[in-house]
């Protein structure tokens, strides 16, 4: 494992997850993800078997999209205000409301998407299900994102599989410890575009105000353009992520902080504005996988995390957890 500091900001720990078919080689990602989880609460993949070719395909649908004009591109917002789904033109998310601080907007247009239909064993008459699994929205006209996206959600979905049988590894826990518990989860994906704008920034505003992500992991792939993703340290101090390329960055997101009792860290986190003299070369896409536990799955403090006795947080269901959140960044004002 790796953890440079570099002139721009650091590398957080680089873990080659490439051993991971075999047991030891599990059990070894397990011992660098564990110490990054509690430390820091991200770190950065390389050797996760997403293709190259994938990967590329979704930065440039993903690209071409944001580039189609607006009103094309609105034919894909999202109808009800629940939906996580769609696009979300600029002024529709702030991000540090989740965390109760009131802010301007996010700097920054999202197009967002879900599973294709809802998971099997999942009744889709029930409400409190229903709500996690809308149907999709795409833009008329650009079919090719569709079907680029559905196959990347199927890879990153994959991944997050694995990341968390190293997770259960990590806590010590049964490697199979937390599959029945995110067999029908509401993940998503995102695209994130961080335009150049001759608006100046007003007070408090960034391109993604300071917040923890909801759910269990996140998957970034995104670049290093001046106005990028920042973490804040344990000690206060906000310093640049660095983004390595075709590599992930990984962060732990609250349902894991709540599920360890506060031994593993869902980070605050934000993205920064640029520069002025940075125009021309600050535009950034960002590609997230947010992924969830399974929305009826009640997370409560792990046995094993339970060191004097006391459990920090109250147990909560991950689907209100996640609805409750995101009510909060995504209100249209
Ligand atoms: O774009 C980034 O680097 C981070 C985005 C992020 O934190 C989020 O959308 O939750
Ligand atoms: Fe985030």
């Amino acid at each position: 494992m790796r953890c440079n500091r570099m002139e721009m900001g650091i590398m957080v720990p680089v873990v080659d997850m490439s051993g991971y078919a075999s047991p030891g080689g599990r059990a070894a990602i397990a011992r660098q993800v564990a110490r990054a989880a509690q430390d820091i609460g991200f770190f950065t993949i390389t050797g996760h078997g997403v293709p190259a070719a994938l990967i590329e395909d979704m930065r440039a649908v993903s690209k071409a999209f944001f580039g189609l004009p607006a009103a094309q591109k609105a034919t894909a917002h999202r109808r009800h205000p629940d939906h996580n789904r769609g696009f979300f033109p600029y002024g529709e998310v702030a991000l540090a409301k989740s965390t109760g601080h009131a802010t301007p907007p996010d700097r920054k247009e999202v197009f967002s998407m879900g599973l294709q239909r809802p998971p099997e064993d999942v009744d889709p008459s029930n409400p409190d299900a229903a709500i996690h699994f809308a149907p999709n929205y795409w833009p008329e006209g650009f079919p090719r994102m569709q079907e680029v996206w559905a196959r990347y959600f199927d890879e990153l979905l994959a991944l997050a599989d694995r990341l968390m049988r190293v997770f259960a590894l990590a806590l010590d826990l049964p490697e199979d410890f937390f599959v029945k518990r995110i067999d029908h989860s509401p993940s998503s994906l995102a695209a994130v575009d961080y335009f150049e704008t001759s608006h100046a920034a007003q007070e408090q505003q960034l391109r993604a105000g300071a917040h923890t992500d909801y759910g269990t992991l996140t998957i970034l792939l995104s670049e290093n353009k001046p106005g990028g993703l920042q973490v804040r340290t344990r000690a206060g101090e906000w310093i640049d992520v660095l983004t390595v390329p075709d590599a992930f960055v990984i962060n732990i997101g609250d349902l894991m902080q709540r599920w360890t009792n506060d031994k593993w860290l869902s980070n605050l986190h934000r993205v920064a504005n640029p520069p002025a003299d940075a125009s021309g070369n600050s535009r950034r896409l960002s590609i997230v996988f947010f992924h969830n536990a399974n929305f009826d799955a009640l997370i409560e403090c792990i046995p094993s995390c339970l060191d004097d006795g006391t459990a920090k947080y109250p147990p909560i269901l991950a689907g209100e957890h996640r609805l409750e959140k995101f009510r909060r960044a995504n209100r249209v004002s």
